[in-house]
């Protein structure tokens, strides 16, 4: 199934406006076709942040990984291991072991590598084998792994295929000296692996040192960065993580329309919305978690105003330099669930005065029927434009029309959502790009039916307890 263009969309749509609630299989399994056949950009996904991290064995390649997650702890963050990848060993191979060399690019399938890391750059989960050190094969069940923000390879030959490098965003080569990297294994396989001293040596002498010299050594020119001293090296990991969170904070569609603003994401703002997200979340809780939602949308779409700096004089005498508030600004909800965001906004603002704008399908006669009710002198105010959903962008184009019809300037137009299709910023910011979008989520997509995916529902229905019927 291919995916559908913006403009497809937009002439397909019909003022739809609700957001995808009852995704049974078979959308969802449509909404993977659909995936599979666009790439991540164009589909506005958000592509992983794909880190590599190489260097020999036992050098603390894990442990600088785990770090790395650990001080991530708020991203969803996947790690996949090159060893994942080992071939299984055939009968006659196991029979002799000691003279296989697991260190030469050629023990690993790096076919199957590259094609689960495809699928989780699309937004694809993937079974990952489970390979088992012991019987040098890979046993059930496959590790499931679901796409993340960020994906960390991590192996001793990880940067050896170029097809692999070409997907990462940061190369990480951990340097430590030989000894302590022997010192380490001789530990951990006598320990971990159950192997004795002398199997351990030879094996070094035989494949792991001349390998580390033939082929790993020589991919520490691909890195980005070279850590010393592995997992002791925090200096290092402390400037990999603001990097890695840098480079995060930033979705692709805000790099294409840069008055599109994401809400920073936290624990606390991902938990509400899956709160609101989950079909089974009561009436009661929708409301409590979209209101904690709307308001913390609503602050941020306040911060972007224009201000006039001030100068006040603090009970202590010193004078604290400041901003003043815009006071010319009105809010316009989309009825009906804009009006769901209306409440925050009084509550920022004392005395705000708050017009209306309705949009309802399609009528019979194909006639779009729009009422209104917008303060008089709106063309001197900045608006803050209602709407918890962002679809195809249909209404939103109508409502933005109607406001710019009225006189208001477009850059004093912003529009806050609660979460937005990338289909819908895309149609808004190509018409009206001196608009400013906040938001607090971008979504996947469109379903066939124009739902917004993952979305959270009819939002209306679910706020003003109308879904019970
Ligand atoms: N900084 C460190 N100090 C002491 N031991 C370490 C350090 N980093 C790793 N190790 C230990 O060395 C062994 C190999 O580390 P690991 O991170 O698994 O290396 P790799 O993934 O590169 O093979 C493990 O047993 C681990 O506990
Ligand atoms: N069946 C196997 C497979 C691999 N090895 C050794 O593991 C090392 C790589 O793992 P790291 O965690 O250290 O990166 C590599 O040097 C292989 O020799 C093995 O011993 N048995
Ligand atoms: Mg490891």
């Amino acid at each position: 199934m291919g995916s559908k263009s913006v403009d497809e969309l937009l002439e397909n749509s019909v003022g739809v406006h609700f957001s995808g609630f009852h995704v049974d299989d078979s959308e969802v399994r449509k909404f993977e076709d659909k995936l599979q056949a666009t790439s991540a950009t164009e589909n506005g996904y958000k592509e992983p942040f794909v880190i590599g991290v190489a260097g020999g064995a036992a050098a603390g390649k894990t442990a600088v990984c785990d770090m790395i997650i650990q001080q991530l702890h708020d991203q969803r963050v996947v790690l996949v291991n090159q060893e994942s990848f080992y071939y299984d060993l055939t009968e006659e191979e196991l029979d002799h072991v000691h003279e296989y060399n697991f260190d030469h690019p050629d023990a690993f399938d790096t076919e199957k590598l590259l094609c689960c890391m495809e699928k989780l750059r699309r937004g694809l989960a993937v079974d990952v084998p489970n390979y088992d050190f012991k019987s040098h094969k890979s046993k059930l069940p496959a590790r499931k792994v679901n796409p993340s923000d960020v994906i960390i390879l991590e192996g001793i030959l990880i940067f050896h295929d170029p097809r692999v490098r070409a997907m990462m965003n940061m190369k990480i080569f951990v340097d430590t000296d030989a000894d302590v990297r022997l010192a380490r294994r001789i530990r951990r396989d006598t320990e971990e692996k159950g192997r004795d001293l002398k199997t351990v040596l030879d094996q070094y002498s035989t494949f792991v040192k001349p390998a580390f010299d033939d082929f790993i050594l020589p991919t520490k020119k691909y890195a980005d960065i070279i850590i010393p001293r592995g997992g002791d090296n925090h200096v290092a990991i402390d400037l990999i993580v603001e990097h890695i969170r840098t480079k995060l904070g930033q979705h692709n569609l805000c790099k294409i329309y840069p008055n599109l603003y994401v809400i920073h994401s936290t624990f606390q703002i991902r938990g509400m919305h899956t709160l609101i997200r989950d079909a089974k979340t009561t009436t009661h809780d929708f409301i409590f978690y979209s209101d904690r939602l709307i308001r913390l949308v609503v602050e941020h779409g306040l911060g972007h105003l224009p201000f006039k700096e001030k100068q006040v004089i603090t009970p202590t005498g010193s004078v604290y330099t400041g901003v003043e508030f815009c006071k010319r600004l009105c809010g316009i909800s989309i009825i009906r669930s804009g009006e769901s965001m209306e409440n925050a906004l009084r509550a920022c603002c004392k005395g705000i005065k708050i017009g209306k704008i309705l949009i309802p399908r399609k009528g019979d006669n194909g006639q779009q029927l729009i009422y209104h009710n917008l303060p008089k002198d709106i063309a001197n105010r900045n608006v803050l434009l209602l709407d918890p959903i962002l679809g195809t962008g249909n209404s939103a184009v109508q409502a933005i029309s109607l406001l710019l019809e009225n006189g208001v300037q477009e850059c004093n137009i912003i529009f806050l959502n609660l979460i937005s299709a990338p289909q819908g910023v895309h149609v808004v910011c190509k018409r009206f790009p001196r608009i400013k979008i906040v938001t607090s989520e971008i979504e996947f997509g469109l379903n066939e039916d124009f739902r917004v995916v993952p979305g959270m529902g009819e939002f209306g229905d679910r706020y003003f307890g109308t879904d019970d019927d």
